[in-house]
């Protein structure tokens, strides 16, 4: 069967389940991006404490949202989701280039990550914030933090401008994460 469930999928037979984790340094803006793929969106939110687990259909996929809270305190957390991720989600505050450094170091720990490097995880880079006028566009945010330097040529990646107040570019970028899935 194993060989056989990317067509079943393909043809709509068997619906994709999979589990993303959604990871980034506090406040670019996780939870708004993961509320707005929501159909129930919330009207309020709050920074995350230790983890939320959203699960939501996209496309004909089932998703199971790992939503990390990017705070100091709870970044060992992240490494507990790494095995049973089928992708990684990082999102950047792009309006924000003080943040890059931490940025940065978070993502090349991400991406060092024994089981990230194993099974060579999709990853999806937000580069958040675009709405505001002091963000930087996702080709500004690869070239600053040496992206295509960092990440593994075999690993499939992708840096996606997005918004998650207006929502633009996350259609995209989750687009772009469901076709690798797929895979
Ligand atoms: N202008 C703008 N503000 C955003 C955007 N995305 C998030 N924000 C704001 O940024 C703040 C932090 O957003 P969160 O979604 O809580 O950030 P987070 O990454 O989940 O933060 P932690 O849970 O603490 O790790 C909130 O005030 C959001 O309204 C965006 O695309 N544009
Ligand atoms: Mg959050």
């Amino acid at each position: 069967m194993g060989f056989l469930k990317p067509f079943c999928i393909k043809l709509g037979l068997k619906k994709l389940k999979v589990s993303v984790l959604v990871v980034g340094c506090a406040g670019s803006g996780k939870t708004t991006i993961v509320n707005s793929l929501k159909p129930d969106k919330e009207e309020e939110i709050v920074p995350t404490v230790g983890f939320s687990i959203e699960r939501f259909k996209f496309k004909k996929s089932k998703l199971t949202v790992i939503d990390m809270s990017g705070q100091a305190k709870y970044r060992k957390l992240w490494d507990c989701y790494y095995e049973d991720a089928k992708a990684v989600v990082f999102v950047i505050d792009a309006a924000d280039e003080g943040s890059f450094p931490e940025a940065a170091t978070a993502l090349d720990e991400v991406l060092s990550h024994p089981h990230v490097k194993a099974k060579r995880l999709p990853l999806l880079v937000f580069a958040n914030k675009k709405d505001l006028a002091k963000a930087l566009s996702a080709e500004e945010v690869t070239r600053d933090l040496d992206l295509s330097k960092k990440v593994d040529l075999k690993q499939t990646w992708q840096v996606i401008g997005s918004s998650g107040v207006s929502g633009e570019g996350i259609e995209n970028g989750m687009k772009w994460l469901y076709e690798k899935l797929q895979r």
